[in-house]
């Protein structure tokens, strides 16, 4: 599992502090990266002691974790559609997390924090976007590194890899600069888990993740893009002390 940087402690704590809050009979969306492999181990532990779970994984790496961990596995179409029971509870990492000022426009007069997010540093937020949206409850597992006052690092976007120049053609008029992510190990680019590639999109600070979301999403040969805007319902942040949970 590829680790994107924090205090492997800190993350540990946000995962296992996470894992707590899955109940008896639940599905429980199962994260990628390295801070949702913490919350499917700690799950994974809660089954050895008895916890009847069902996970739907969001990646081959968190389907493989999860099978190690010995979580039992359903499809994404198992659990969701009409006659299903749906996904009570997704937990996945991320790689900036914008609180706004606690008191963002969106949420004026709560002390609630903003929640957008960026994902797919491992690539795996179109699958991710499927299973966490589709949860009753989505919590975001985190460490202070994470955390933004407004959403500033570049945008990953999985495209068909016939549509890598038309894309990045839309994301230069739409104000940013798109560079095709090219593997560590292997000559040539990231190939995600659906067979598409990966243009990492730097816009600078995003002060309208929703607009830019939208933007992203018509254009043609996106298949899926990285912006959560308004998908996390809390936000576990592991510290050096223990961990701080926040509201969307
Ligand atoms: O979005 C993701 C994968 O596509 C990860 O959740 C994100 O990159 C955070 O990873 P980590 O917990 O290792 O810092």
């Amino acid at each position: 599992m590829k680790t994107s940087g924090g205090s492997d402690a800190m993350k540990r704590r946000a995962g296992e502090s996470a894992a707590e809050t899955v109940d008896d009979g639940d599905v429980v969306g199962l994260g990628t990266g390295s801070t949702a492999a913490h919350a499917i181990r700690a799950i994974g532990a809660r089954v050895d002691g008895g916890l009847d779970v069902r996970g739907v994984a969001t990646s081959f790496a968190s389907r493989e974790l999860a099978v190690e961990a010995g979580i039992p596995l359903r499809d994404l179409d198992e659990v969701t559609g009409p006659d299903a029971g749906g996904i009570d509870v997704a937990i996945d990492g991320a790689d900036r997390v914008a609180l706004g000022d606690g008191v963002a426009d969106r949420v004026r007069g709560t002390d609630r924090v903003v929640g957008d997010l960026i994902k797919g540093g491992g690539g795996a937020h179109a699958r991710e976007k499927l299973v966490d949206s589709a949860a009753d409850r989505f919590v975001v597992v985190a460490d202070p590194s994470k955390e933004t006052e407004i959403l500033d690092r570049p945008v990953p976007v999985e495209v068909l890899p016939s549509a890598r120049g038309v894309v990045a053609d839309a994301v230069r008029a739409a104000g940013g600069e798109a560079t095709l992510r090219r593997a560590e190990r292997k000559d040539g680019p990231v190939v995600t888990d659906n067979g598409n590639l990966l243009l990492d999109c730097e816009f600078g600070e995003i002060p309208d993740p929703e607009a830019l979301a939208t933007t992203l999403a018509t254009t043609p040969g996106v298949l899926e893009h990285g912006l959560f805007v308004g998908l996390a319902d809390e936000i576990h942040v592991g510290t050096a002390e223990g961990v701080r949970i926040l509201e969307t």
